[in-house]
């Protein structure tokens, strides 16, 4: 299909999905430990067209986000795509089935702030997303803690795994996931719209 970034047969490529309204650093900070941490050969930025579980009135087109993530990224390892507006998802479970059946032997593996596990039982077929890709979780200041405790977590508590395995997490049979720690970063992008407000 039109749009889908090249890639081959027995890579490992992180689906980072995300408003990005705006990309900031702290999303190229996450990038780069899951290219590290779970030896990726690339990261796809997912961005949406409106996060089914946010009011997007107010989201700009996904055309100006696809603008500013390309205006921001440097690491040819990480790649911003529309791909969710080309496939017509917007339900993650959909868009990582789509992707897998275009894909074929890539080894794709979900990434997502804390706040994303927290939030992740409120998602559609979150159990069916979780039964079909290793999920890796990046430590973010204030929602750790609560995310592991939220109803995802707990369901899938027999399939975490250490982070020191967190190499091998592309390579495992689903449900997988893992929390990876480092520096932390209180950056966001509600903070940063705030501060244009004012501006
Ligand atoms: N500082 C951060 N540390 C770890 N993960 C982050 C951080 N900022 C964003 N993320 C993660 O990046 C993904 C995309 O996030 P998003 O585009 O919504 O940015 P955001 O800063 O969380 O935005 P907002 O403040 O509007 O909610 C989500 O999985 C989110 O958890
Ligand atoms: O599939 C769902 O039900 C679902 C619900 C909420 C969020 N998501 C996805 O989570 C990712 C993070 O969204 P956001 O707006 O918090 O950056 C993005 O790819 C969304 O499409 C997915």
């Amino acid at each position: 299909m039109k749009g889908i970034p090249p890639h081959a047969r027995g890579m490992r490529i992180g689906l980072y999905g995300g408003s990005f309204n705006p990309p900031h650093a702290a999303h190229v900070m996450v990038s780069r430990r899951a290219l590290r941490r779970l030896r990726l050969d690339r990261v796809w930025w997912l961005v949406t067209p409106g996060n089914p579980l946010k009011d997007n009135g107010k989201l700009p087109p996904l055309a100006a986000r696809m603008a500013q993530a390309r205006a921001l990224l440097a690491d040819p390892r990480i790649l911003p795509t529309d791909v969710e507006a080309r496939l017509g998802t917007r339900f993650t479970a959909d868009t990582v089935a789509a992707l897998q059946r275009l894909c074929p032997g890539v080894h794709f593996v979900w990434i997502m702030g804390g706040d994303g596990l927290a939030d992740l039982h409120r998602w559609r077929n979150w159990r069916g997303l979780a039964g079909r890709v290793p999920i890796a979780v990046i430590d973010r200041p204030g929602t750790t803690h609560r995310a592991v405790r939220m109803p995802a977590a707990l369901r899938l508590a027999r399939s975490r795994i250490d982070e020191a395995d967190a190499p091998t997490l592309a390579l495992r049979h689903p449900p997988a996931w893992t929390l990876l720690h480092g520096p932390r970063s209180r950056l966001s992008s509600s903070a940063l719209r705030r501060t244009e407000q004012r501006a």
